[in-house]
C-alpha cells in the first residue's frame, strides 16, 4: 500500500508523521521498524500517528512508536510537532488542542511566534508508577550498572526516566551506560536514561539515551524529567533552559503535584510517499 507521510523534527529528534484520521492503518512492530529504518525505510526516531479522538472533550488521539517498533506512552518533542502538523494540514483551526495519549490527556498550544508550549502533565514520582523496583521513594537512589553505582532519580512523565547528574555531558559515558540503564532489571518497562550537567540554577545541558531509539539529539520528556529531578535535588529553580545537542527547550515546573510546561520549536522538513508492505 502507498503511504503518505510528513517528516518533522523537534530539535533534531525526528519523526515520521502519518494522518490516520481517515484511514485504517495496522501498524505492526515490523512495519514500524521498516518505516523507521534509516537505510531501507524513511528513517526516524519515532513514528507519530494522528487518530480521531475516542473520548469527548478531546480533539485527537496521538499514538507514538519508537524506532524499535514498541508503542509508548508519551513523546514531548513529538507533541510539539503534532500540533503543528494538525494545524498546517487543516485538521483543526484551533491553536490550542487537547490530545489523548496512552498516558493521559495533554494540552498543546501553537503560539503565534511559531514556538509550541505543551502541558506535559504532572510528573509521577512513586517508584511503582514509574515503574522502578525500589523499597525506597528517596529522590536519589543507587543503581548498580556494571562495576559502577550510579546515583539516579527515577520518575515518569507518562514514560519512564532515570536521570543522573554528570560533570560534563560531552564526556559522559552515554554510549556505554545508556543501553545498560535502558534495559536494567529494576526498570521492568525499560527506561530513558538522562545525563544532566548543571550549568546554573536556571540552566542545564542534557543528553538522553532513549528507550527504543538510542541517543537522540533531543528528548522532550527527558528534558522535563531532568528539570524535575534537578529541582527535587535542590539544584535547579524554575524556569530552566535545557541545552540539548539539537537545540534549546524551556521547562517550567511549580513543584510536586503540578504540571510541567515545555516550550520549544517544531519543524516540517518534507512530505513523502512510501510503499508499505
Ligand atoms: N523513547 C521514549 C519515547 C519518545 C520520547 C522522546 N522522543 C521525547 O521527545 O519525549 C520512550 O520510550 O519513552
Amino acid at each position: 500500500m502507498k503511504l503518505r507521510f510528513t517528516k518533522m523534527h523537534g530539535l533534531g529528534n525526528d519523526f515520521v508523521v502519518i494522518d490516520a484520521t481517515r484511514l485504517a492503518l495496522e501498524l505492526t512492530p515490523a512495519r514500524v521498524r521498516a518505516i523507521a529504518d534509516r537505510h531501507f525505510g524513511v528513517g526516524c526516531d519515532q513514528l507519530l500517528v494522528v487518530e480521531p479522538a475516542t473520548q469527548a472533550g478531546v480533539d485527537f488521539r496521538y499514538r507514538i512508536f519508537n524506532a524499535d517498533g514498541g508503542e509508548v506512552e508519551q513523546c514531548g518533542n513529538g507533541a510539539r510537532c503534532f500540533v503543528r502538523y494538525v494545524h498546517d494540514k487543516g485538521l483543526t483551526k484551533q491553536r490550542e488542542i487537547r490530545v489523548e495519549t496512552r498516558s493521559g490527556i495533554i494540552t498543546l498550544c501553537l503560539r503565534t511566534d511559531g514556538l509550541v508550549t505543551v502541558d506535559m502533565g504532572v510528573p509521577e514520582l512513586a517508584p511503582a508508577k514509574v515503574p522502578f523496583l525500589s523499597a525506597s521513594d528517596a529522590v536519589v537512589q543507587p543503581l548498580q550498572v556494571g562495576a559502577l553505582t550510579l546515583a539516579i532519580t527515577a520518575l515518569s512523565m507518562g514514560n519512564p526516566h532515570a536521570v543522573q547528574v554528570v560533570a560534563d555531558v560531552d564526556g559522559a559515558a552515554v554510549a556505554e551506560q545508556g543501553p545498560l540503564i535502558e534495559c536494567h532489571a529494576r526498570f521492568p518497562a525499560r527506561v530513558n536514561a538522562g545525563f544532566m550537567q548543571v550549568v546554573g540554577p536556571h540552566e542545564v545541558r542534557l543528553r538522553v539515551f532513549e528507550r527504543g531509539a538510542g541517543e537522540t539529539l533531543a528528548c522532550g520528556t527527558g528534558a522535563c524529567a531532568a528539570v524535575v529531578a534537578g529541582m527535587l535535588r535542590g539544584l535547579l529553580q524554575s524556569p530552566v533552559r535545557v541545552h540539548t545537542r539539537g537545540g534549546e527547550l524551556e521547562i517550567a515546573w511549580a513543584g510536586v503535584g503540578t504540571p510541567v510546561l515545555m516550550t520549544g520549536p517544531a519543524v516540517t522538513v518534507f512530505e513523502g510517499e512510501m510503499e508499505l508492505e
